[in-house]
């Protein structure tokens, strides 16, 4: 990927920061780039994530999906990191095979795709580190069930993605499951590149190896300045602005293929930086269609945010067609991705011209090569942020709380957390 902060400049923007602050916060970049490439070599927890383009195996991910390698479509259960990195790359790229990713646990919605799903030629992908998580682990009872019903073995259709131990080890264990580890030291957000993310990969027949290769060239371009390495450029500029005011990070693909990328996004920034009661909060948008709701807000509301633009050079094309009514005629001159492209453009200069910070994320086509990149890319930047913020970015605190809260409301054992829900302070209104 190639990073554009021009417009996050402070002859620009206001917050913006100058040529002379990225010049000082470069030395921070040095050095933390120096502590990343340490936590790399070393194969420490959370830094073991920027080594996965060498370390995933494409051919073992291969050889575990290759008893359901007829399946017409896939359901995945996973949730946060264990879906967002595969939800990105199905969502992106085109297959013959559906994909469902059941990462909520609305029981109507759950439902909705079992009954419409041909099961006899679906194939199941369970996934969670941990292997406790309960959202997972109660979807994926519910998913064998319907499986059951139907009258199909589910343990010929499943593949489990888990950590060593666990309960979901167990279960793949006692059925002999096909099983994939989640590599060590690889936090679930941080780990897209791992069979965690490229389990569906592999179903939909996508190129595993062009992701790894994208991978792998971002990793090259870690280096000890901001100026010579996109990511760091990004990592470090969002920081900078965040520092001077930006405190929300507007996320807007202009490809309708990337829309899940900014979900990913969002949990690698919130879950990674949003601690110390430091980080940035990270929102979703989408071009063009969120010119057209939100952009009002982020060229006339308060100076808080900073809109990360991603950006596409090709792609397919369509032309729209001539017509006679004189005032549109401008558009049959056109085609869609022109529009797509003018609206683009037209939407970055409007936020420049009003001093709103923006930055571009450039992507030359969406392929897998260019995922690998801008997943890789996004990773790196935020563990850069985390060295600048000197946040622990490879722990959730808070997340586990609320999980334990649950787990002790539901009589999964003893949690202190769940003493809070009876606390709770009320004021109702009533109708
Ligand atoms: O993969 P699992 O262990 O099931 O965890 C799934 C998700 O659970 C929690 O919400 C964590 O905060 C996330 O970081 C994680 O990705």
């Amino acid at each position: 990927m190639n990073v554009d902060i021009g417009n996050a400049l402070a002859s620009v923007a206001s917050p913006g920061v100058s040529r002379e602050s990225l010049e000082r916060l470069d030395e921070q970049v040095a050095a933390a780039h120096e502590r990343i490439e340490a936590g790399m070599a070393n194969e420490e927890h959370g830094y073991e994530a920027l080594n996965l383009p060498q370390r995933t195996d494409p051919d073992e991910i291969r050889a575990a999906v290759e008893p359901v390698a007829d399946a017409d479509a896939l359901i995945t259960v996973g949730i946060g990191g264990s879906s967002l990195g595969a939800a990105t790359i199905a969502n992106a790229l085109e297959s013959d095979t559906e994909t469902v990713f059941l990462d909520n646990v609305d029981p109507e919605w759950v439902s909705s795709h079992l009954e419409r799903l041909p099961l006899q030629k679906t194939a199941i992908n369970v996934v969670s580190r941990s292997g406790t998580t309960a959202e997972t682990l109660a979807n994926f009872l519910v998913v064998r069930e319907a499986f059951e019903d139907a009258g199909v073995d589910w343990t010929e259709r499943t593949i489990v993605t888990t950590g060593e131990a666990g309960p979901l080890r167990d279960l793949a264990n006692r059925h002999d499951l096909p099983s994939l580890k989640v590599p060590d030291g690889v936090p679930g957000r941080f780990s897209a590149l791992s069979a965690v993310g490229m389990v569906a990969a592999a179903v939909c027949g996508h190129d595993l190896e062009a992701l790894l290769a994208g991978a792998a060239a971002e990793r090259e371009t870690l280096s000890g300045s901001l100026f010579d390495c996109p990511a760091y450029a990004y990592g470090a500029t969002t920081y900078a602005l965040d520092e001077r005011g930006a405190g929300i990070n507007a996320v807007m693909p202009y490809a309708e293929s990337l829309e899940t990328s900014a979900e990913w996004f969002a949990q690698l920034w919130a879950e990674s930086l949003g601690k110390d009661d430091l980080g940035q909060t990270p929102v979703r948008a989408l071009g063009v269609t969120d010119q057209h709701s939100q952009l009002q807000l982020y060229r006339a509301g308060p100076r808080d945010k900073l809109v990360t633009f991603v950006t596409t050079q090709e792609g397919t094309d369509r032309s729209i067609p001539a017509t006679d009514v004189e005032d549109l005629a401008y558009l049959g001159d056109a085609t869609l991705g022109e529009l797509l492209e003018a609206e683009f453009e037209a939407t970055e200069a409007s936020l420049a011209a009003a001093g709103r910070p923006n930055v571009r994320v450039e992507l030359e086509r969406v392929d897998e090569y260019e995922l690998g990149g801008l997943l890789y890319g996004m990773e790196a930047a935020c563990v850069l942020a985390g060295e600048l913020y000197g946040v622990n970015t490879f722990e959730q605190p808070a997340v586990e709380w609320a999980k334990n809260a649950t787990r002790g409301l539901l009589g999964g054992g003893e949690f202190e957390e769940a003493e809070a829900v009876a606390d709770k302070t009320e004021l109702r209104i009533e109708r």
